[in-house]
């Protein structure tokens, strides 16, 4: 079984505004809500590619509820611990161009944080545990790192989408997948990452501090897949983004699925780029149908490893 643990959900809050002026009253043209956070989108992307899997995390008040309602009518397995404070609202402005704000999320008390240890350390070496997203503001930088614990006593494989430190943390744990864009992957190493030869040598040393493959996201410019054995690069669909908002969690969510059924690590990348464009050209988040209609316009091709 799959499971995705959401530390910071969110219901995300998609307001339209042909042109926001700062400092006056703007009105929307659009505005739609969506539940959200990293693990939670990729749990829906993962129904959606008829993968089940069970969402962790913490919810707290009203917008916990409609959440884990959202997810219910969706047939997704839902397990989190409930919070006193309420889920956050994270507002996504779509104007000339995209603005998010993200809240820091409720309080989480160290009894919270227990109760979700416990429901890890039940997982086996069949099972895969995602983690992605930050974390609410006042838990500790090595929360991933405790739990990666918890996978690696177990045998269980486990996935992180996150940035700065609590990404760093889990390397040396050897995480079988990390997806940074290439702002993040930069940020780890104070450079600016433009290209995807770039994005392949900064990727590389990630591979070299413990993590088992690595997927980088460059946007419109590609993406890239770096494992010990092999480095891949990868065209992207061409089309209108609509939102991109969810577009690196249907890339997660599209690598899992795919390798659950082919094993093929070259597949399920072709098909996880296939998912974030999906998802990039849609207000919410990418259909089966949608993907599978970009497929043929993800071209991946193999690299040399520097040597060969
Ligand atoms: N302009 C675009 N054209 C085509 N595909 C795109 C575009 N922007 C994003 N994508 C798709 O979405 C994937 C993820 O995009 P990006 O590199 O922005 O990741 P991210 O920042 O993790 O995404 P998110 O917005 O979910 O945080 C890309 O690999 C690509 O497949
Ligand atoms: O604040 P975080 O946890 O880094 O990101 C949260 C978030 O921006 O990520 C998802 C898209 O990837 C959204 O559903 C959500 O609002």
């Amino acid at each position: 079984m799959i499971y995705t643990v959401t530390l910071n959900p969110s219901l995300d809050y998609i307001v339209e505004v042909d042109q926001v002026t700062l400092g006056e009253l703007n009105r929307t043209k659009n505005e739609t809500k969506f539940p959200g956070g990293k693990g939670i989108n990729v749990s829906q992307v993962l129904k959606r590619l008829d993968v089940d899997s069970r969402a962790l995390g913490f919810l707290g008040g009203f917008t916990g509820e409609y959440i884990e309602e959202f997810l219910k009518s969706l047939e997704i397995e839902t397990d989190f611990v409930k919070v006193t404070e309420d889920t956050r609202i994270n507002v996504k402005l779509k104007s000339e161009k995209e603005t998010e704000i993200n809240a820091k999320g409720p309080n989480i008390t160290v009894e919270n944080f227990e109760s979700l240890k416990r429901k890890i350390r039940e997982l086996t070496s069949e099972d895969i545990l995602v983690l992605a997203g930050s974390i609410p503001s006042t838990m500790p930088e090595n929360t991933y790192e405790e739990l990666v614990k918890l996978c690696n006593e177990n045998g269980t494989k486990f996935v992180v989408d996150a940035e700065g430190e609590l990404l760093k943390k889990v390397l040396p744990l050897k995480p079988f997948l990390i997806k940074p864009n290439h702002h993040e992957l930069g940020d780890l190493f104070n450079t600016v990452i433009t290209s995807k030869q770039e994005a392949i040598s900064y990727g590389r040393e990630l591979i070299n501090q413990g993590a088992q493959n690595v997927i980088v996201s460059l946007a419109e410019k590609g993406a890239v897949l770096i494992n010990k054995d092999q480095n891949f690069t990868a065209t992207v669909p061409k089309g209108e983004v609509k939102s991109s908002v969810g577009a690196g969690d249907s890339m997660v969510a599209g690598f899992l699925a795919t390798y659950a059924k082919t094993k093929s690590i070259e597949e399920a990348f072709r098909f996880s780029v296939a998912a974030g464009s999906a998802t990039a050209f849609s207000i919410g988040l990418c259909t089966r149908e949608k993907m599978e209609g970009l497929l043929p316009q993800v071209k991946v091709e193999k690299t040399k490893l520097r040597g060969e």
